[in-house]
């Protein structure tokens, strides 16, 4: 039975664009904690979602903080762009970070919570030397690109890992999981340590997508 707070964050690449405001009046008035809003390039993973001004029109209407996940090479270019649109937390990604340390320390002087994502090939052994400066870790439990992905279950174990990592460094990190969350698997990744479930598909999908979000807090 889980006891600790699970933050859920519904990520908005599977809601319905024709209806995107009544989407996120559904999202204000459920109890997600965060809203999710991926950005990807076209070129650090195989697809365009959506960007800073699509960003800045759902900061004008959304009463829950902005979680923005960057898919994109070269993140520092955006960083304040970001920060101006609305973010209230950025993650960028391990494998596109050469200067990762730099990267957080740049989305915390612009007042954001800063947060690392790794893939699913990317250990969290390398996530020693930066645990303690970062707020979030997301891990990519399906490969990064699109919504709708099966859960791939080695995530389990890196998050076990992470958690381990995490107690054994007094880092206040929390754990994300972005891929494949389902009402089935949710006890088990609240069991394993995660702290934020991301779920896209399984809110937007369902036909009653508060009562979902609900269930998923309960993880
Ligand atoms: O970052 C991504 C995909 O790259 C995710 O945030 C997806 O949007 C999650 O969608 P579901 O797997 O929950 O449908």
């Amino acid at each position: 039975m889980q006891t600790k707070k699970i933050y859920v964050a519904p990520s908005l690449l599977s809601a319905n664009f024709l209806q995107l405001d009544r989407e996120i009046d559904m999202i204000n008035n459920s109890e997600a904690d965060w809203l999710h809003f991926d950005v990807m390039d076209g070129n650090f993973v195989p697809n365009i979602s959506f960007g800073l001004p699509i960003l800045a029109q759902v900061k004008q209407q959304i009463k829950k903080p902005l979680d923005v996940h960057l898919m994109i090479t070269a993140p520092e270019r955006y960083a304040e762009a970001f920060r101006e649109a609305g973010a209230d937390h950025l993650t960028v990604h391990y494998e596109a970070c050469p200067h990762l340390h730099r990267n957080i320390q740049q989305i915390r002087q612009l007042g954001m919570k800063a947060g690392v994502a790794i893939n699913p090939h990317t250990s969290v052994s390398l996530l020693a030397d930066i645990i303690r400066d970062v707020d979030i870790v997301l891990v990519m439990s399906v490969n990064p690109g699109f919504g709708g992905q099966e859960f791939i279950e080695h995530s389990l174990t890196k998050v076990r890992q992470l958690r381990q990592l995490i107690n054994d460094t007094s880092s206040g990190a929390l754990i994300e999981i972005d891929g494949g969350v389902t009402l089935e698997n949710a006890s088990r990744l609240a069991d394993a340590g995660c702290d934020v479930l991301v779920a896209g598909n399984t809110v937007f999908n369902s036909d009653n997508p508060a009562a979902v979000i609900r269930q998923l807090k309960l993880g």
